[in-house]
């Protein structure tokens, strides 16, 4: 996981990215998937100066390092959000969600679901590893054991019935079982799953930050929060340059990024809150979390 900065090269230009810069960069963790490209895009290709020190990680990676307090703003997966919502706020209309299928969280099974009774999860994830059990248990009836493995589809089936992977190496997996790397391998769109459950968009990762971060840095958190939607919306006015870049960095056809990235969503209204809080209730239900949390956003606190 490597530490980089994107100090823009005209960081100067901008009083306020200067101000910020001198109580130190914020430490901005970055899911190294495809799908969180489209907030950082416009960051990264110094279109937009922001005073940074990056960590790249899976998801799992970022939780910890958000909870041992390496990080100050970061995505994490939504369900970690749940377990430490006491320690931090949401950044505003952030999120990593679908409104449906995903595309990239995916369970292979090599039988029939009924059939599976055992479970290999990717260690990168926490969000879609409660996700299989609402949607294995609770939707499917089933109570199959599960055992944690590195995403690796050969060695999973190896060991296990159906594997979960998430992110680019779901993606990727997918890719080579439809161009027949995996005979009689099947793959169930968990995103999918979940809408015909519950009839919602399901958040797999929000932006939290740092309680003290916030407090320390409200203005490093406005600034932060800002410059990402400023990112984002330089990513969609810039499709070509987006998808070229995001090819660049995954062997994968056009038409698989160009349908992942219409698949993808970064919001979190009303409707993907109301989602977020029904995912707690099924997890806290199973025992994967305490309590249902308050949802507190930065900017919304005390109205
Ligand atoms: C849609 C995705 O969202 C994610 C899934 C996560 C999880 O399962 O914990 C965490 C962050 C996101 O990367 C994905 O990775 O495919």
């Amino acid at each position: 996981m490597a530490l980089e900065t994107w100090p823009g090269a005209a960081l100067a230009r901008t009083p306020e990215a200067g101000a910020l810069w001198r109580l130190g960069p914020v430490r901005l963790g970055y899911i190294d998937y495809l799908n969180t490209l489209p907030v950082y895009f416009g960051i990264e290709q110094g279109i937009i100066d922001l005073p940074v020190a990056v960590r790249r990680g899976v998801p799992s990676e970022l939780n910890r390092l958000f909870l041992d307090g390496s990080l100050d703003i970061t995505p994490i997966s939504s369900i970690e959000f749940g377990r430490h919502a006491d320690r931090c706020v949401l950044l505003p209309d952030l999120s990593i969600s679908a409104d449906g299928r995903v595309a990239s969280i995916l369970l292979f099974h090599r039988v029939p679901l009924p059939r599976v009774r055992r479970v290999a999860l990717t260690t990168a994830s926490a969000t879609s590893v409660v996700l299989t059990r609402i949607i294995l248990e609770r939707h499917l009836g089933l109570v199959p054991e599960y055992v944690r493995m590195a995403p690796d589809l050969d060695a999973m089936l190896a060991g296990a019935d159906a594997a979960l992977m998430i992110g680019d190496d779901a993606l990727l997996a997918d890719q080579a079982r439809r161009e027949g790397r995996y005979p009689g391998v099947l793959a169930l769109d968990l995103g999918e799953a979940w809408k015909e459950m519950t009839g919602l968009p399901m958040v797999y990762a929000l932006w939290v930050i740092r309680a003290e971060f916030a407090r320390r840095s409200p203005e490093g958190v406005w600034l932060v929060g800002r410059l990402l939607q400023e990112s984002q919306a330089y990513s969609w006015t810039h499709r070509d340059a987006l998808l070229a870049e995001a090819r660049r960095r995954r062997h994968l056809p056009e038409p698989v990024i160009e349908d992942y990235f219409r698949l993808i969503r970064h919001e979190f209204g009303p409707r993907y809150r109301e989602a977020l809080l029904t995912f707690f209730r099924h997890a806290h239900a199973l025992g994967e979390l305490a309590e249902v949390p308050v949802l507190r956003v930065w900017g919304e606190e005390g109205r």
